[in-house]
């Protein structure tokens, strides 16, 4: 019993064990349980937590992405709006204050809009606020900022006046509660007559004044070609009319004329430039208004509402003072020329133009900004240019020229140009050693021709000699005119010819041959050039050099166009003053022989000035044929040299001897550079005298005449006796001596004795030709009387003198005076024959009569430095200026 009991407390206290055991295991299962769930619960009450700051912070980032790209985008509207700001209105249309100045718009350029503040938005820059003005609308003030106004309405006007060219924008100022005290810093203006005031009480004619400028603008300038006058300037690069602005600032209220002549400005004067800034006087609305509005508050532009806008300070007083001062001077001083590029076709439309009918070129402005031409043809023929010195003559020949140069090419024109007055300016038409380009269509230029009239007379028979060319050809054809004639010969070569004198008075001054033959030649290419394409253009700056010519009116009468420059005397017709009140650098140009009905008054520009000129002198130069050679220019103050001279060039030593060799003396005065040649054949008389005291001048005569025989022969074939008397000659004269070499001997006046004795002596046959050159040889007058053998060495001299030259031996002599060669001749009633050729140095004409020259008195010689008079028998009717050759070496 015991035991079942013990056996059942075992098994219970067993099975409680077990029980326990498994209580235990699972208590500390649930316990393991629990503690994972309290720790998941923690983790979600964590992560919970954790959400809502997430998300919240993700929204904050997102926010203020947003914003910075709002910003930034905002940043960069605004930065594009100033930048467009910018352009609209450059420089003074929105400078600031402190480095404001004007700034004119170039030409044909929109004037844009002007600056008055800048539009507020809130975290981002300003933006200019502009206002359109000039050739685009009006602007209405308002509000109860007086101040705010004030600055705006000088910001206005000073902007404007700094965008347009001085004298471009005229004010009117209305202002009749302060009577122009609102303007007063524009007072400067009215000096120069851009601005002008209104009285109370004449609004009505100030508007109908502007309708009235309107209408001519619309009528005579715009003339239905263009929709406003801004087109205009784009369309032509010219602006023919000032922009008016009108300034009106309160005053009564308006009538009904008064308002409909208001309505009819705002709606149809910013097309031609007429334009309101208005306070105190309502406007109608309109596309062209733009409205601002300045109160305490703040200020609005545009709208309404408008934009907010912070108005600039006023510009200072002494800016707006000191500007206006300098407009008005630069008004004052004239207009400022058109540029000369205005005379000139596009390059592509370059000598695109056909003479055969005549040449015609725009030489300026005229009033209303239309070009004003120049017309060389059948009528008229040619022209007189007037005008004192200074007034721009030279100019206007050069802006004619370039403006013909342009449109024709040189197989449709030539120029030929001479300049009597002292001055190079022409010469840059040729070419030089600093600038290698030369205008194609020039063939000739003349400078310094003061004192050799001779070359003016040489250019007139060569033009004389191309009309008798014209003619024939012509004839030939059966036709009368140069049109004509191009038509049936359109091979042949026949540009129009225009031939520029320049101070031509010079030539016609002096009662000599020369003027006479220069009149007459005058004459008759005034007349007949007309016809066969050859047109003198004369310029004067002298009222003689017109009298000149007003004794022939056969020649005055076929100039009928005039061009007068400013103060110019006599050029217009007797009753038609239109020279006497010309601004400066203006022209009457008169295409009616002067009378009052052709005046036409043109604006020129500058042409002569060297930059402006070689521009279109290269341009013109690059496109000059391949043939095409420089034109010659004859300087009157430089001094040929043999060597360059073509004459000289062109001698050859011929097979054998020489039939008639040739000596050249010095450059003749034409238009073709030749030298003056005297031909040596065999054949009584054929030596030369240089006659005067000049030692340079006699040295460089000799010096050529024996350098250009000697290219003519071969070494050895000839001789040359040089014989030098004065030291003076003597480094010429042995310069000669060494460069002759084995040709040349050497004679002084201890053995210039034996020279006449063997030359004399061995004239028994013609040898080798044999020149004598004799370098002063009057200083051996005492050496030369004194006995060789049976004949003293003068009586030598006269036998070679005599026979030498039909033997080949010829006297090339220097003598210092006409009486002392006569007393070497054999005294001053000796035939003096056999010195065929003479050049008179210092010698006056009077002194050459009798034997040496035909007819009685001697030539119309008046000696001047560097210059020879050429007379040879054989061949001259009269002497023929010479300019000797510079030293060789
Ligand atoms: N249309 C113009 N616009 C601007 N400047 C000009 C104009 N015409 C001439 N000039 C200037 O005026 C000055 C005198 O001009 P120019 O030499 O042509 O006068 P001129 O009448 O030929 O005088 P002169 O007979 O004394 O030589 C020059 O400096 C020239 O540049």
């Amino acid at each position: 019993m015991a035991d079942r009991r013990a056996q059942l407390v075992t098994r219970v206290r067993d099975t409680l064990a077990d029980a326990l055991g498994a209580t235990r295991t699972r208590l500390s299962a649930a316990q393991a349980d629990l503690t994972a769930g309290r720790e998941r619960l923690s983790r979600i009450r964590r992560a919970a937590a954790a959400v809502p700051e997430r998300v919240g912070a993700e929204r904050d980032r997102r926010l203020a992405e947003i914003d910075a790209r709002h910003a930034a985008r905002l940043a960069e509207l605004a930065r594009r709006a100033a930048a467009a700001a910018e352009r609209e209105a450059p420089g003074a249309a929105s400078e600031q204050w402190p480095q404001w100045k004007a700034t004119p718009a170039g030409r044909g350029e929109p004037a844009g809009a002007l600056r008055i503040g800048a539009v507020r938005i809130p975290g981002a820059e300003p933006v200019p606020a502009l206002v359109p003005l000039l050739d685009s609308g009006h602007v209405h003030l308002g509000g109860d900022d007086r101040e705010g106004c004030d600055s705006v309405v000088s910001a206005l006007l000073l902007r404007a006046l700094g965008r347009a060219e001085p004298g471009a924008v005229r004010l009117i100022g209305y202002d009749p509660e302060h009577l122009g005290g609102g303007l007063a810093g524009f007072a400067p203006l009215g000096t120069a007559g851009l601005l002008t005031f209104v009285g109370p009480g004449g609004l009505a004619r100030l508007l109908d004044d502007l309708v009235e400028q309107i209408r001519r603008i619309n009528e005579t300038v715009l003339a239905g070609e263009h929709g406003s006058l801004r087109e205009l300037a784009a369309a032509t690069g010219r602006r023919p009319e000032p922009w008016r602005v009108a300034v009106l600032l309160g005053g009564d209220e308006l009538s009904r004329h008064e308002r409909g002549q208001l309505d009819r400005v705002v709606r149809t004067g910013a097309a031609c430039g007429v334009h309101l800034v208005v306070r105190g006087v309502p406007l109608p609305d309109d596309p062209t208004v733009t409205r601002v509005v300045a109160e305490a508050a703040g200020a609005r532009v545009g709208g309404p509402p408008g934009l907010p806008v912070r108005l600039d300070p006023p510009p200072p007083a002494t800016l707006v003072t000191e500007t206006c001062r300098e407009v008005a001077s630069r008004v004052n001083a004239g207009p400022p020329p058109t540029p000369f590029t205005d005379l000139l076709p596009p390059p592509e439309r370059m000598w695109q133009e056909d003479s055969a009918t005549g040449l015609s070129a725009p030489i300026g402005e005229g009033p209303h900004g239309r070009p004003v031409h120049l017309t060389l043809g059948d009528y008229p023929p040619h022209a007189l240019i007037g005008g004192p010195s200074g007034t721009g003559k030279t100019n206007l020949i050069f802006a004619w020229i370039g403006a013909l140069a342009a449109r024709y090419s040189p197989a449709e024109l030539e120029f030929y140009l001479l300049d009597f007055k002292e001055g190079v300016s022409f010469a840059r038409f040729a070419q030089g050693r600093r600038d290698p380009s030369w205008l194609p269509h020039m063939r000739l230029v003349g400078i310094n021709v003061n004192t050799d009239r001779e070359f003016g007379l040489a250019l007139l028979r060569f033009l004389a000699e191309e009309l008798r060319r014209r003619a024939d050809a012509a004839k030939k054809h059966e036709v009368t005119k140069l049109a004509e004639l191009r038509a049936v010969d359109p091979t042949g070569r026949w540009p129009r010819i225009v031939a520029v004198v320049d101070e031509f008075q010079m030539l016609l001054a002096g009662r000599d041959v020369v003027a006479r033959e220069a009149a007459d030649l005058l004459e008759d290419l005034a007349r007949r050039g007309r016809s066969q394409g050859i047109h003198l253009v004369l310029a004067s700056q002298d009222v003689r050099g017109i009298e000149a010519l007003w004794g022939r009116p056969a020649l005055v009468a076929q100039f009928t166009l005039r061009i007068a420059l400013p103060k110019a005397l006599r050029i217009l017709a007797e009753r038609n003053d239109a020279a006497q009140s010309l601004p400066r650098w203006h022209a009457v140009v008169n295409a009616e022989s002067g009378l009052p009905e052709g005046n036409e008054v043109a604006r020129i520009p500058s042409a002569s000035d060297w930059e402006t000129w070689s521009g279109l002198q290269h341009r013109l130069w690059r496109m000059r044929p391949q043939d095409a050679a420089p034109a010659r220019l004859f300087d009157g103050d430089a001094i040929p040299r043999l060597a360059d001279a073509p004459d000289f060039r062109a001698l050859r030593p011929e097979a054998g001897t020489p039939r008639g060799p040739v000596a050249l003396l010095g450059e003749i005065i034409d238009v073709q550079a030749r030298s003056a040649a005297l031909r040596l054949p065999r054949a009584p008389g054929r030596n030369l005298a240089v006659l005067g005291t000049r030692v340079d001048e006699a040295c460089a005569v000799l010096d050529a005449a024996a350098r250009s025989l000697a290219r003519q022969h071969r070494p050895g074939t000839a001789r040359f006796s040089i014989a030098c008397l004065d030291p003076d000659a003597d480094p010429v004269a042995r310069a000669l001596y060494d460069d002759l070499a084995d040709d040349a001997a050497w004679y002084d006046e201890e053995t210039v004795s034996e020279l006449m004795a063997e030359t004399a002596d061995g004239l028994t046959a013609a040898g080798d030709p044999h020149y004598l050159l004799l370098f002063a040889v009057d200083a051996a007058a005492g050496s030369l009387a004194a006995r060789v053998g049976r004949r003293t060495g003068l009586e030598q001299l006269r036998r070679i003198l005599h026979d030498g030259p039909e033997r080949r031996t010829h006297v090339l002599a220097w003598w210092r005076g006409v009486a002392r060669m006569r007393a070497d001749l054999g005294g001053p009633a000796a035939r003096t024959d056999q010195i065929g050729a003479w050049v008179a140095l210092d010698t006056h004409g009077g002194e050459l009569g009798s034997s040496l020259y035909p007819g009685t008195g001697g030539p119309d010689w008046y000696p001047r430095p560097w210059r020879g008079l050429f007379f040879d028998r054989a061949v001259h009717r009269t002497g023929q200026v010479i300019i000797p050759y510079g030293p060789s070496r």
